[in-house]
């Protein structure tokens, strides 16, 4: 098991920002980490990074406890933090030659880290300059390299992509594949269409605990629309309405509207429209309803829909 979380929670002063947080990943590729602000992304991974010891659970990487063996543990986990752990006054090398050693990277191995690091990340020509004088996507660069110089298992990336711009958005994403091809990466993000895109799990966390973990086929089956609003000139009965093959329940809104609810298949609404051509019920407005991410994250959070 390359990650597993047991009854992880933690508490601020008084009140608990994480919850019975569990966890386990066994495979590479990319796992995402999905909650609003100030759900627990943060405080689960700087737990899971032993950057922040927990209040309750256990966190082992590759076996080994955080707390307990933490030398061990961190050997097998890289982590880039919401802000990159960058020392603006080094030159890249410098700062990555210093990771390298807090890493315990033995000393006539630390250059050939240093070079291997430079090159997955596609900052070598870079070596000698300045971190200060490197754009934000660069400077990120850095930080990813400090993350995976020791060739963990497990990196975990606190919202990479935040603050991007659109073309350093496209690169990170790569650059981000490109390193789940040979280990797992474990990153967070607020942004459902960032998790879409990247990830192959996706473990949701809403007020401080898990309301969804399980494939993005999974989460893909589950966001699909189920209800349609339609809005007639000429209303018709739900009698009538229920009559169309596919529809599961139908409920007036206002005396005009309708909202339909069906099983699944989005080609209803092409059902809809030549039942309402037949039977003269002047369609004026078709709409799909897609779960809006608030709602998304309100439902789940009540359902505790948990799929671990
Ligand atoms: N150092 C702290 N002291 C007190 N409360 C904190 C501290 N850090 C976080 N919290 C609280 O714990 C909860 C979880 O915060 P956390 O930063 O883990 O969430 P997050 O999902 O990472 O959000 P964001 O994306 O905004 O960073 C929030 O209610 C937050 O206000």
């Amino acid at each position: 098991m390359i990650l597993k979380t047991e009854n992880l929670s933690h508490r601020y002063g008084s009140s608990w920002a994480i919850r019975d947080i569990n966890i386990e990943i066994a495979t590479n590729g990319i796992i995402g980490l999905l909650g609003s602000n100030g759900a627990g992304k943060s405080t689960t991974m700087n737990i899971i990074c032993g950057a922040l010891n927990q209040t309750e659970g256990n966190v082992s990487i590759n076996g080994a406890d955080i707390r307990k063996e933490p030398e061990l543990a961190k050997r097998s986990i890289g982590f880039l933090p919401q802000t990159p752990p960058v020392y603006l006054d080094l030159t890249v090398d410098e700062y990555l030659t210093y990771t390298a050693e807090l890493r315990l990277i033995e000393g006539k191995k630390i250059k050939e880290a240093v070079d291997e690091a430079k090159e997955k990340t596609g900052i070598t020509h870079f070596s000698k300059r300045l971190i200060k004088n490197l754009s934000g996507g660069y400077r990120q660069r850095v930080g990813i390299s400090q993350a995976i110089i020791h060739k963990p298992k497990l990196v975990v990336m606190d919202e990479p992509t935040n603050g991007l711009d659109p073309n350093q958005l496209i690169e990170a994403r790569k650059l981000i594949r490109e390193i789940a091809q040979e280990r797992t990466v474990l990153l967070s993000s607020h942004i459902m269409s960032e998790i879409h895109l990247l990830c192959k799990e996706v473990i949701m966390i809403e007020s401080g605990r898990i309301v969804f973990s399980d494939s993005m086929d999974a989460f893909n089956n589950y966001m699909q629309p189920q209800s349609v609003l339609v809005r007639f000139a000429n209303p018709p009965a739900i009698t009538e309405l229920q009559q169309i093959q596919g529809i599961t329940r139908a409920e007036y809104t206002t005396d005009k509207q309708v909202r339909l609810f069906f099983d699944g298949e989005e080609d209803i609404t092409e059902r809809i429209i030549s039942a309402g051509v037949q039977k003269d019920w002047r369609i004026r407005e078709v709409n799909l309803e897609k779960g809006m991410l608030d709602d998304i994250f309100k439902q789940l959070s009540t359902q505790s829909h948990q799929q671990v």
